[in-house]
């Protein structure tokens, strides 16, 4: 299985539309690929929060059409990233769009923990709440965004639910690249499972990205990284790799649930 992690720059100084068009191309150029992978909210910026609110689509709006497009053109698997959604009903989320090669939306994901404590993200959108996995061919991967990649209990949710595939798009700065690196392989190691995590390039809003998209393989091994520029990271997996990590070293099997509180 060949994925392709698309680090696309975001930069002030470039339109969205420009960079849709951009995506869009890029993608094409990754036919023969099974797997594409974008980044968090590469349209705005994960840190652009003042464009939120103007620039928020609904689910079915022009970044949905243009990699709908893209993903069938390609004849790939596309993870297209996340987008600000409007819901015409509720709030604005941080919501993940996974397309089959035949164009077709197989899953959407709306982002669980939303950063930035009290400001940001984390008081502009609205928090999901259902975990989502996507059936890829011989395989299934688990959906998370960013800063989700902070919180195991997710990671074990998607494996108890059948993943095999962890895929993270994220826009991490660089000021915390090294906890980055570290928690992409910590996921790996816990859940025996391989870990595509695809953040962006550039400075956005004054935030510089760390860039460094990452894969590692059931055993903690990094697969291949990226640098700090804009990039396609293009990896071979073979997804039977997680079975026979899991079946020759079984700690998944040891783990331990509902214990007890502690005593006062
Ligand atoms: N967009 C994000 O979720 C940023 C997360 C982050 O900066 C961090 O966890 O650190």
């Amino acid at each position: 299985m060949r994925a392709s992690l698309i680090q696309i720059g975001v930069d002030d100084d470039e339109s969205i539309d420009s960079r849709r068009e951009r995506a869009a191309s890029l993608v094409r150029e990754q036919a023969g690929a099974d797997l594409v992978v974008l980044p968090e909210l590469w349209t705005t910026g994960a840190f652009a929060y003042e464009s939120f609110a103007a620039e928020a689509e609904p689910l079915e709006g022009p970044t949905y059409e243009v990699m709908a497009k893209a993903a069938s053109d390609a004849g790939v698997w596309l993870h297209a990233g996340s987008i600000p959604e409007r819901d015409p009903d509720g709030p604005l989320y941080n919501t993940s769009l996974v397309f089959s090669p035949d164009g077709q939306l197989a899953a959407a994901y709306r982002k669980i923990h939303r950063f930035g404590f009290d400001k940001g993200e984390a008081v502009l959108m609205g928090a999901g709440s259902s975990l989502v996995t996507v059936r890829l061919p011989g395989t299934a991967a688990g959906l998370a965004t960013c800063y989700d990649l902070r919180f195991p209990e997710l990671f074990r949710g998607l494996v108890d639910a059948g993943a095999e595939l962890l895929v993270i798009p994220a826009g991490w700065p660089e000021r915390r690249r090294s906890h980055w690196t570290l928690l992409a392989q910590a996921r790996a190691v816990e859940n025996q499972a391989y870990v595509l995590a695809c953040g962006t390039a550039g400075t956005h809003a004054g935030v510089p990205q760390a860039g460094h998209s990452i894969v590692v393989d059931p055993w903690g091994e990094v697969l291949g990284e990226a640098g700090a520029g804009e990039e396609v990271l293009t990896v071979e997996l073979d997804p039977g790799r997680v079975s026979t990590t899991r079946e020759q070293f079984p700690a998944l099997k040891d783990r331990v649930l509902g214990l007890d509180a502690p005593r006062r």
